[in-house]
């Protein structure tokens, strides 16, 4: 495991940085189209009825499609877990203390955490990246969680998370009290009413959920009026590892890394990028619908039906489980052998 810390704005003395995050969106790749048409003619020949290995077969020409190759890997794959630390935590909204963010990098760092285990499980590469854990952004229910210097630094600083040659990037994140702020963003980028958005993170209570709901209530309504541009929404009421994951999320898809998201507060992340264009998502697959049943909700307005339904919470953990399925899935495509080679007869109609 890799420990990286403390995010630095590099972009301070530029004059308005979210101008370059808005040049990049400006040019987002598209899929490969002659790859996956290789892709799809491929399954069709495998020794298999047709359609028989599902949404296998649609992972496996989705990997093609962005890896921009046949066959495609998954050599190589990487948790990115971005850890945060939010002033919103202290009103009370999590069922845990704010310091159990550090303890639990030191868990990752000691071996000891859920996604460790996977990780080794599948053969996993795992960095943690620290954002600044020990300095929690301004609570977002008075101030803007970031200024645009800071939260465009740390969009910047996610970018890292695709470098060393990857082939399939999982993004997850530490952080207590973002399921808050994910609900927060959730209703600045979706509207409806902030209990739609708000559910009982890692087993909140009643009074604990009723806090939950009156900060994002109060958070929308101080930052109202600016919530309209999605980066404004995120370095409002977003935090520095929401920032984090769509910065590594947007320069995956500029080197064309396919991306597994993970539990709620990483699809709140990624929804910023969606509302800037609704084509930025199409490099990433959802790996996990977690518990959480906004996750449930703001999935679907994402169009991403998620691979595990398994009730797990962040880390990563459900998105480095989808990683077996689509290893799973690259293998059945890579190392099947076709109707000729298996010399089984084709359907005849
Ligand atoms: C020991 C521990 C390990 C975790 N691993 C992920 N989370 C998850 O819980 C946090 C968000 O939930 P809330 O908004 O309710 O605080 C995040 O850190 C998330 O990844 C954890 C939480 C705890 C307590
Ligand atoms: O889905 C998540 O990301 C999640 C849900 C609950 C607690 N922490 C994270």
């Amino acid at each position: 495991m890799v420990l990286h810390s403390e995010p630095h704005p590099r972009r301070e003395a530029s004059g308005l940085p979210f101008d370059d995050i808005r040049a990049l969106m400006a040019r987002l790749p598209r899929l490969d189209g002659e790859a996956a048409a290789r892709a799809k003619a491929r399954e069709a020949e495998l020794v298999k009825p047709a359609g028989a290995l599902g949404r296998l077969e649609d992972i496996a020409e989705w990997l093609c499609a962005w890896q921009g190759k046949t066959p495609p890997t998954v050599a190589r794959p990487l948790v990115a877990i971005f850890a945060g630390a939010h002033g919103v935590a202290e009103r009370g909204v999590s069922a845990y203390p704010p310091a159990v963010t550090r303890q639990m990098l030191d868990a990752f760092a000691g071996g000891g955490a859920a996604i460790n285990q996977i990780c080794k499980s599948f053969d996993i590469g795992l960095k943690v990246f620290d954002l600044a854990t020990e300095r929690p952004t301004p609570d977002i229910c008075e101030q803007p969680a970031m200024s645009e210097a800071e939260c465009a630094g740390t969009m910047a600083y996610g970018f890292e998370a695709i470098h060393g040659g990857i082939d399939l990037l999982v993004v997850g994140e530490m952080g207590i009290g973002n399921t808050t702020v994910a609900s927060t963003l959730a209703h600045a980028l979706f509207g409806g009413r902030p209990e739609d958005w708000v559910g009982r993170g890692t087993g909140a209570n009643d009074v604990t959920l009723g806090r939950k709901i009156d900060a994002v209530a109060t958070a929308v309504r101080v930052h109202g009026p600016h919530l309209g541009d999605p980066l404004e929404a995120l370095r409002r009421v977003g935090g520095r590892e929401f920032a984090a994951i769509a910065g590594a999320i947007l320069a995956a898809r500029m080197e064309r890394v396919p991306v597994v998201i993970d539990g709620f507060v990483a699809t709140a992340a990624a929804a910023v990028l969606h509302a800037l264009d609704a084509s930025a998502l199409e490099h990433c697959v959802a790996g996990h619908r977690s518990a959480e049943a906004a996750h449930g909700r703001l999935l679907e307005r994402l169009e991403l039906p998620p691979i595990l339904d398994l009730g797990m919470l962040g880390e990563g953990s459900g998105g480095a489980l989808a990683v077996a399925v689509i290893k799973a899935a690259c293998a059945c495509h890579t190392g099947m052998a076709t109707f000729a080679e298996a010399a089984v007869s084709n359907r005849g109609g």
